[in-house]
């Protein structure tokens, strides 16, 4: 088969006096993302699932959070990184959905700017990439505004 399909998930503690960064975009927020790296939930989701579809296992194998040069990384440069081991298996990206789930912050407003970074670090158009911003309704502690979660899904064809 020349199609393959891939989905990832992560999680991220929310917390006082972090940046809170989503598809590269830094949005203004009382709180942001606990991690090694920039802890870009929505990029590391993705990631995984790129990785996924390729065969290639998880973004924790390809960079761990236990290695220095990873600590503050910013999570686009890990995502083209992925990207260009993808491609090294004769991949390429057809088209990526993806969801945010988040008590706050809107995410509305924000949503093309990460289209459009996610775009360009994945040689695709903004129509190509989806993303979708959701409540957890108040319940759990995504509810609570303890953490923000990511899903992705992406499909690969030969390229
Ligand atoms: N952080 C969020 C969450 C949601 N949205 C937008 O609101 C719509 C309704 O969300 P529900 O969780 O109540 O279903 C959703 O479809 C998004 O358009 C958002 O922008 N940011
Ligand atoms: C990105 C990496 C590497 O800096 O660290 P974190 O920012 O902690 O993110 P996570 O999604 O927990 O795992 C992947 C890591 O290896």
């Amino acid at each position: 088969m020349n199609i393959r399909v891939g989905q990832g998930y992560d999680v991220h503690q929310l917390v006082a006096g972090r940046p809170l960064i989503l598809g590269g975009v830094t949005i203004d927020h009382h709180k942001g993302l606990l991690g090694h790296s920039d802890a870009d939930a929505l990029l590391h989701a993705l990631t995984d699932a790129l990785l996924g579809a390729a065969a290639l296992g998880d973004i924790g194998h390809h960079f761990p959070d236990t290695a220095s040069e990873f600590k503050g990384a910013d999570s686009r440069v890990l995502l083209r990184e992925a990207y260009k081991s993808v491609q090294a298996q004769g991949w390429k990206v057809v088209n990526v959905d993806t969801t945010i789930i988040a008590q706050q912050p809107k995410l509305k407003p924000h949503l093309l700017a990460m289209r459009e970074n996610i775009a360009a670090d994945l040689g695709l158009t903004v129509h190509d990439v989806n993303i979708k911003g959701k409540t957890n309704e108040k319940l759990g502690y995504l509810g609570r505004e303890e953490g923000i979660e990511a899903q992705a899904v992406v499909l690969l064809v030969a390229a």
